[in-house]
């Protein structure tokens, strides 16, 4: 069948073409993320969910999202998605991080000429025939300090912009290099030095804890007089009501504002200042930036929903599509692995450490750490997958180690997933052969060679005559039908262990009976 995507907001019809030509049904209902009932009603019927800001995922959403494998965001910001409960329902949420940088600059380039000049407010007076021309005094930009908070993406293509205008660039990131600094010709400041000196200051950082008020009453008090204030990031950056009444005592002069602590916003302490421009979040409205990021989001998940390839990920690591083939066995593989510890595992897992040897430690090893983890929770929890075990782990307090080396043994790549509870360690080795097929190879440091078969008995056996027979026709009298028998050994009489693959689920009382055998240790079923 093949997957569908809703897409929510309005995004430029060009996505809806590429989902199409690449064999995927999508829906278009740009306004349907304004109607949240109406999503938490059908999105339970996608794979795919296509959005802008409009459309808010929340944890109610996410409830009933159960074919839900990917969500894309057709620009950057993704705080209108509940990621932790995305995470733990185990959707992929991709972003576009630079498909509108270069208009959302342009946007805080043309709000600070707005506010240099205030061109809206002589506009209006001009189309009112009042022809004021003495009262519009602007500022010129040339050889002021345009103070950048948050140099990334956005911020960085200000500060080109700034220098290209002749201006002094100063910029206040902690993560900003200084290598980084120096290449855009800008200076790396302090927050406090950045206050003090900028003629304009513009915000381009996310939204955090951290950068939440980031403009609040006490630093914009240590701002110059007269500085004009720019935010074309997200409302919550700067305290509005503070800004307001720094406005109304004339210490700041102006200010140009993109986006609000709360939008749609109907009302703001801002609005009515005569030196407040607004526009109501377009940093990214531009043809040629909605062009961009529709068309990327779209093959994006396309790519996801077809062929695992992720991209842009906020979730999960990214997996190119020339890797995804590559990565795949391995992810069975681990999966497999982790789903064997899993089912033998009953008591509280404190820690799985798992070791990549080999060509496999060059891969992507988170991912297949995450698939490792959903494989061992799964039998514990069904509803855990690649993207949510981590969290799910975190959260019973599962310690996930990993170590990457150099390949040690006879294989070219082994995975080792070492599983510790209070009472036991039990580690399992698996690799890839040419075939494409995952094999265990060692369990519990005896040597086997067994492929994953969807319906195994494990035992373990006292190393001695007579069991292989006994245990081979109590299967047979129960018309279990064996399909491959792999055995190992630590040690001649010592420990030994059986890997059965039998066609069919194995009775709850055949179990029973191989458990009575007497060199019987231990037997479990196991379902791949
Ligand atoms: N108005 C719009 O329509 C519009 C359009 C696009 C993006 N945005 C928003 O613009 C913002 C920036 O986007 P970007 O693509 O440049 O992101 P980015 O991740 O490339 O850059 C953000 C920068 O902020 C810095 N930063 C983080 N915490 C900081 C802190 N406490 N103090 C100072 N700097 C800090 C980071 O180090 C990073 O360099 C985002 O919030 C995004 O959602 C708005
Ligand atoms: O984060 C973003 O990309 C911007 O805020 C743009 O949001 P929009 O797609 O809703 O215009």
């Amino acid at each position: 069948m093949a997957p569908r995507v809703l897409i929510s907001d309005k995004l430029s019809p060009a996505a809806v073409q590429i989902f199409k030509d690449r064999g995927i049904e999508v829906d278009f209902q740009p306004d349907l993320g304004k109607d949240k009932d109406r999503l938490a009603e059908i999105i339970g019927q996608y794979d795919g969910l296509a959005i802008r800001s409009a459309t808010k995922v929340t944890p109610k959403i996410l409830q009933k999202a159960d074919r839900l494998k990917v969500i894309g965001r057709a620009g950057i910001g993704v705080d209108n998605v509940d990621l932790p409960a995305a995470t733990a329902k185990g959707v992929i949420v991709m972003n576009t991080p630079f498909g509108n940088s270069i208009t959302t600059a342009e946007h805080a380039i043309a709000m600070m000429f707005a506010l240099a000049r205030e061109i809206p407010a002589a506009d209006a007076s001009t189309q009112a025939g009042k022809w004021e021309k003495n009262r519009f005094m602007g500022v010129e930009v040339t050889a002021k300090t345009l103070g950048i908070i948050g140099c990334g993406n956005i911020g960085s293509i200000v500060a080109e912009r700034g220098v290209g205008l002749k201006m002094k660039v100063i910029a206040f990131d902690p993560f900003l290099s200084v290598e980084r600094a120096l290449d855009l010709g800008v200076e790396k400041v302090e927050l406090d030095d950045l206050l003090a000196r900028a003629d304009f200051i513009t915000l381009h950082t996310p939204l955090t804890e951290k950068t939440k008020n980031i403009l609040s009453a006490q630093n914009i008090a240590k701002t110059k007089k007269g500085v004009r204030i720019i935010n074309c990031a997200r409302g919550g950056l700067v305290d509005e009501a503070a800004l307001r009444a720094a406005l109304d005592s004339k210490h700041v002069a102006g200010a140009a504002f993109d986006v609000f602590a709360v939008e749609p916003a109907e009302q703001n302490p801002l609005f009515g200042h005569p030196n407040v421009v607004c526009t109501p979040h377009l940093g990214a409205a531009t043809n040629e930036a909605q062009e961009n990021v529709a068309l990327q989001v779209a093959e994006q998940m396309s790519d996801y929903l077809l062929t695992g390839a992720i991209s842009n990920a906020v979730n999960f690591p990214s997996i190119t599509a020339e890797e995804a083939p590559k990565l795949k066995p391995f992810i069975e593989l681990a999966e497999k692995l982790g789903s064997f510890a899993g089912q033998l595992t009953d008591t509280d897992i404190k820690t799985v450490h798992i070791v990549y040897e080999g060509a496999v430690a060059d891969q992507k090893v988170k991912a297949l750490t995450s698939a490792a983890v959903a494989g061992l929770l799964r039998p514990m929890l069904s509803e855990v997958n690649v993207v949510s075990a981590p969290t799910v782990a975190k959260e019973r307090g599962i310690v996930i180690e990993e170590t990457t080396r150099a390949a040690t043994g006879d294989y070219d790549s082994l995975i080792t997933v070492t599983v510790v509870t209070d009472t036991l360690e039990r580690a399992i080795s698996g690799t890839v052969f040419a075939d494409g097929r995952p094999r265990i190879v060692n369990i519990k440091g005896i040597n086997v060679d067994a492929e994953f078969a969807p319906s195994m008995i494990y035992v373990t056996n006292e190393d001695k005559p007579g069991f292989i027979g006994r245990f081979a026709g109590l299967l047979g009298d129960a018309g279990l039908n064996i399909a491959t028998f792999a055995l190992g050994r630590d040690h001649l009489g010592g420990d030994a262990i059986a890997l059965v693959a039998v066609d069919g689920t194995v009775p709850a009382e055949v179990l029973g009976k191989v458990q009575a055998l007497p060199q019987v240790k231990a037997a479990r079923a196991l379902v791949f």
